[in-house]
């Protein structure tokens, strides 16, 4: 692989050669490929068991595996439909459990598409709380809002917002805020090659200046005591310790926190820095010749001053009545009521996660659950819907498995054939989890699979 020349000097006068001879070493290595097991819908135990591929605990993530070989291809596989695993870079899943959200908090993840660290974030809350999943840049909000649907996520606001957009809505709002900051991605360039085409020493300096920016717009929205994450998957020190040293600098309320190092992970550098400040150390490095995977940056800070903050409404649920159409669908095709914060935009019904505030004038891609399309005199449901909810809430299914191929036929959009006469909203499911809807009529299962989705079902 040839690296960048300027990068190979750098890396070169920052380490020592018997390390940086380890380190290029592994640019003559295939990558790590790992999958990410998604709790909100299946056990560990469980998909290890079901998978065709072989797979091989990360012993630095407990949900996270290494799967063998690109050819494994697991976005293929109808499991990945169904919302049971995440495809993840390995080293990146440790950064989600670096911010250890939990069940209830209200938390942000400022940098967010595609969703990997969101996805992992949600399951970690229980998909309860509130997650605020932001990107600025409307093509990979909507991807990133894709996959929050596929994992079933029901507690997460997507938004599409400049991060100062945020801080006037939100100050001293969040408990937990995650920067997976924009950087020159230097653990990248094994995974994607084009990342050595944008890299410059100019480019590590832009990055660094604009990451100085969404820290600072992070820190206006953290609460008081509440823990800010920030993360990159670069290697540069201006990046990484420089950009938290100046940032402890400017900030003394700011205490670095320890990252608990496993199955070698490395301890932050100060001597990258002016300061040297010994307390560094205990953000934590994930590089490629220690362990499998690309390579990662996280530092963990707890924000002990005062934040000022400002008094949020909470969005109140539309009345019963105008429910009604959907309630009627309910009544016919689940098994459950649901119950909770309905509200429309256009519509479009959701239901929004506990304590939602005031979502007047933001960007939103989704909020909460996104339960459907109220049409004229009926309601049509959404394909979150299935993802959302387990086989058993849905009166009808029409239940494939791996071994048969029907699958295959459902995910590129065909209609299905009936053996029976059953009418009306029908989830298919494979080997027992939901991968979307259909309507039953006249023997046949007419295809709700999305039209953006099909074509990536095929095998
Ligand atoms: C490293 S990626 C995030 C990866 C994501 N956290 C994941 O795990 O899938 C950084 C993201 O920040 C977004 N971004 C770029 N400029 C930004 C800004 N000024 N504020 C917030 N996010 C920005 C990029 O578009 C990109 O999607």
């Amino acid at each position: 692989m040839d690296l960048p020349e300027a990068f190979t000097n750098k890396m070169s006068a920052l380490m020592e050669p018997d390390e940086s001879h380890a380190f290029f070493e592994t640019y003559h290595h295939s990558r790590a490929l790992g999958l990410r097991v998604n709790p909100l819908k299946i056990s560990l135990n469980r998909l290890a068991k079901c998978t065709p591929f072989q797979l091989e605990p990360i012993p630095f993530c407990p949900d996270g595996f290494y799967y063998k070989k690109e050819s494994d291809a697991p976005g293929k596989h109808p499991f990945h439909q169904a919302g049971l695993y995440y495809i993840q870079e390995p080293s990146a899943m440790f950064v989600a459990q670096a911010l250890n959200p939990q069940p209830g908090e209200r938390v942000l993840d400022l940098c967010a598409a595609p969703g990997g660290k969101s996805t992992q974030l949600a399951g970690m809350m229980d998909n309860t709380g509130l997650l605020i999943s932001n990107e600025p840049y409307p093509k990979r909000a909507r991807i990133l809002s894709e996959n929050i649907e596929r994992m079933g996520i029901v507690n997460t606001v997507v938004t599409n917002e400049m991060p100062e957009r945020l801080v006037h809505y939100f100050p001293g709002y969040f408990d937990k805020i995650l920067i997976d900051a924009p950087c020159s991605g230097e653990g990248m360039f094994r995974k994607d090659p084009e990342a050595m085409q944008y890299w410059s020493p100019q480019h590590v300096k832009d990055c660094a200046n604009l990451q100085a920016q969404i820290l600072e717009q992070a820190y206006a929205m953290l609460r008081s005591d509440g823990i800010l994450v920030y993360s990159t998957c670069t290697f540069s020190p201006e990046e990484d310790e420089q950009m938290i040293d100046a940032f402890l600098e400017k900030h003394p309320d700011l205490e670095l926190l320890p990252i608990e190092k496993i199955a070698g992970v490395a301890n932050g550098r100060p001597e990258w820095t002016d300061t040297k400040r010994d307390e560094l150390t205990r953000a934590a490095r994930l590089w490629p010749h220690k362990l499998r995977g690309e390579g990662h940056f996280a530092a963990k800070l707890r924000k002990r001053g005062d934040a000022p903050t400002r008094t949020q409404s909470t969005v109140s649920s539309v009345k019963e009545n105008m429910l009604k159409d959907y309630r009627v669908f309910e009544n016919s095709s689940l098994t459950k009521k649901l119950t909770g914060s309905f509200h429309f935009i256009g519509n479009q019904l959701f239901l929004l996660p506990d304590g939602c505030p005031s979502l007047d004038k933001l960007k939103i891609v989704r909020a909460g659950l996104h339960l459907g399309e109220q049409k004229k005199n009926r309601f049509e449901p959404n394909h979150a819907l299935a993802l959302a909810l387990s086989a058993e809430s849905f009166q009808n299914q029409i239940p494939l498995t791996v071994s048969s191929n029907e699958w295959d036929h459902y995910l590129r959009g065909e209609t299905l054939p009936l053996n029976d006469n059953r009418k009306g909203w029908t989830v298919v499911t494979i080997d027992g989890f939901p991968l979307g809807w259909g309507k039953a009529a006249a023997g046949t299962l007419k295809n709700f699979y999305p039209k953006g989705l099909r074509r990536r079902g095929l095998k």
